[in-house]
């Protein structure tokens, strides 16, 4: 059951308030921000029922004003749609606020702020996959931002996560500066590498299996299972939705909303006959220079004979990959390792814990031991003191009323040290983690591989 509530701050009032408040499955939540200017300010949460855009014009107006705050070139109708069937297929959960304040200027229909979540799970490695409450589509319109609507949105969407019972909220970021206040932290970096392919371009290690460049739709039969394949296997892979792997194989261009001629697309197929990887790419305007879209290796195999591949395309001088493992293995196989540049880093995926014991447990440990620690959390979901007991590769976690906490830190420092994606030490350098047993915390959380995500949302 869902309740509408419109709350507004006085007109006049520069430090007035917003009070946004929705009823959601018997969740009440009420906040009070502070804010500045004239709102009359409503929030609303919802789920399109329908992919029939004529019968979801609140859907298609919340689309559009994603697009407005991404200062993109306005998504068209059959885009739309696609997003539509894809938001409706996710049970996507939309927030949006609108501004009943419009001085005639604006329609009131028209969202200020955008946010939307659905559950996706996220890898913790050896076939572990947790529920995530996975966010995207924020935005907040120019004239409105700073007064506290991401915020709202935020704070509701995480209660209700952490209500739903769901251990861990999940997002990529436009801006790295915005959401540790609210408890995310960098969990798995990743690479935009640009490879040289010019005759210097060589491996000096052998591949294995074949390569096929197929038909989209040869391509598309293959792709979730190649996807799935990694996501089972790898910490750090967050799961898709059918509407981003279509996107990523040009079925739908984001503008014209039909298919894109341009991309192509390639398998590798390992030595007994199994599809192990899959990649999209699209040659640029310059024709010499192939932008890959979609990289998705499930072996070492299947990512060196894929490298290998883009990199003798005929024409094509520069390979560019974003999204690219921080311990991608080509740089080692080539016979000029310079031809492999590093052209950007990012903090890719940002993990926000909303369970603490679920979390630690649900990883495996390399090395037995036993560690206190209090988690703080200022928005008081995980906030508390932990015994972590580490035996046999398993954890156990467990609260505690122990005062002798040997280890404290804050809870998007635990998101980004729970996968091994940024090491404790670093952290605890950062003054981000602090206690006598900093170096036994480091030690547990150690892993053996960096953790992955090949998935934009
Ligand atoms: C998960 C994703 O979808 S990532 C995409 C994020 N969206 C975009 O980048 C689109 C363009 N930007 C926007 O639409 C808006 O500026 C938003 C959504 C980033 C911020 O919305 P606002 O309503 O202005 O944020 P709000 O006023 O609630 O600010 C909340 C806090 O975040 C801070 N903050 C907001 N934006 C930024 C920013 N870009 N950089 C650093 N801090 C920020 C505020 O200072 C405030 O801090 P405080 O409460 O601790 O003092």
């Amino acid at each position: 059951m869902l309740s509408r509530r419109r709350q507004s701050c006085a007109p006049g009032d520069r430090r007035g308030v917003i009070r946004s408040g929705v009823l959601e499955n018997g969740w009440w939540a009420s906040r009070t921000l502070p804010t500045v200017g004239f709102m009359d300010l409503e929030m609303r949460s919802f789920a399109p029922s329908s992919a029939v855009l004529a019968d979801e014009p609140a859907s298609a107006e919340f689309l559009r004003a994603v697009e407005l705050g991404f200062h993109g070139a306005g998504p068209g109708e059959e885009t739309i749609r696609r997003w539509l069937a894809d938001m409706l297929r996710n049970d996507a959960r939309l927030r949006a606020m609108y501004d009943h304040d419009t001085g005639g200027f604006r329609d009131p229909d028209d969202p200020v702020g955008t946010f939307l979540s659905y559950d996706k799970t996220v890898g913790f490695g050896d076939g572990v996959l947790l529920p995530a409450d996975a966010i995207t589509d924020v935005t907040v319109r120019a004239t409105h931002r700073r007064r506290g609507i991401l915020r709202s949105l935020m704070t509701t969407d995480l209660a209700v996560a952490h209500d739903r019972g769901l251990p861990l909220a999940a997002l990529t970021v436009s801006e790295s500066g915005i959401y540790r206040r609210f408890g995310f932290g960098p969990a798995a970096v990743s690479h935009q590498v640009t490879l040289r392919t010019d005759r210097s371009f060589a491996l000096d290690v052998p591949t294995s299996g074949r390569v096929e460049m197929t038909s989209r739709a040869d391509y598309l039969a293959h792709a979730d299972t190649v996807f799935d394949e990694f996501h089972r296997r790898t910490a750090g892979s967050v799961s898709r939705s059918q509407g981003l792997t279509d996107a990523l194989a040009g079925v739908f261009d984001h503008h014209t909303g039909k298919p894109d001629e341009a991309v192509r697309h390639a398998l590798h197929i390992d030595d007994t006959g199994v599809p192990t990887g899959s990649v999209t790419w699209k040659v640029d305007d310059d024709s010499s220079t192939a932008t890959v879209r979609d990289f998705v290796a499930v072996t070492p195999e299947a990512n060196l004979a894929l490298w290998d591949f883009l990199g003798h395309l005929d024409l094509i001088t520069t390979v560019v990959r974003r999204r690219t493992p921080v311990e991608d293995p080509l740089r080692y196989a080539l016979r000029e390792p310079d031809v492999y540049e590093v052209s950007a880093r990012g903090d890719f995926l940002w993990l926000r814990v909303l369970d603490v014991a679920r979390v630690l447990e649900a990883r495996t440990y390399l090395v037995d031991g036993e560690v206190t620690l209090t988690v703080v959390d200022d928005q008081g979901f995980t906030g508390g003191t932990y015994r972590l007991a580490v035996s046999k590769g398993a954890a156990t976690v467990e609260r505690t009323r122990d005062a002798d906490t040997d280890v404290t830190l804050d809870v998007a420092a635990l998101g980004s040290a729970v996968l091994g994606g940024v090491p404790v030490a670093a952290l605890a350098g950062a003054g981000r983690i602090h206690g006598a047993a900093v170096d036994e915390l480091a030690r547990l959380l150690v892993t053996l591989r960096a953790p992955v995500s090949l998935t934009p949302f």
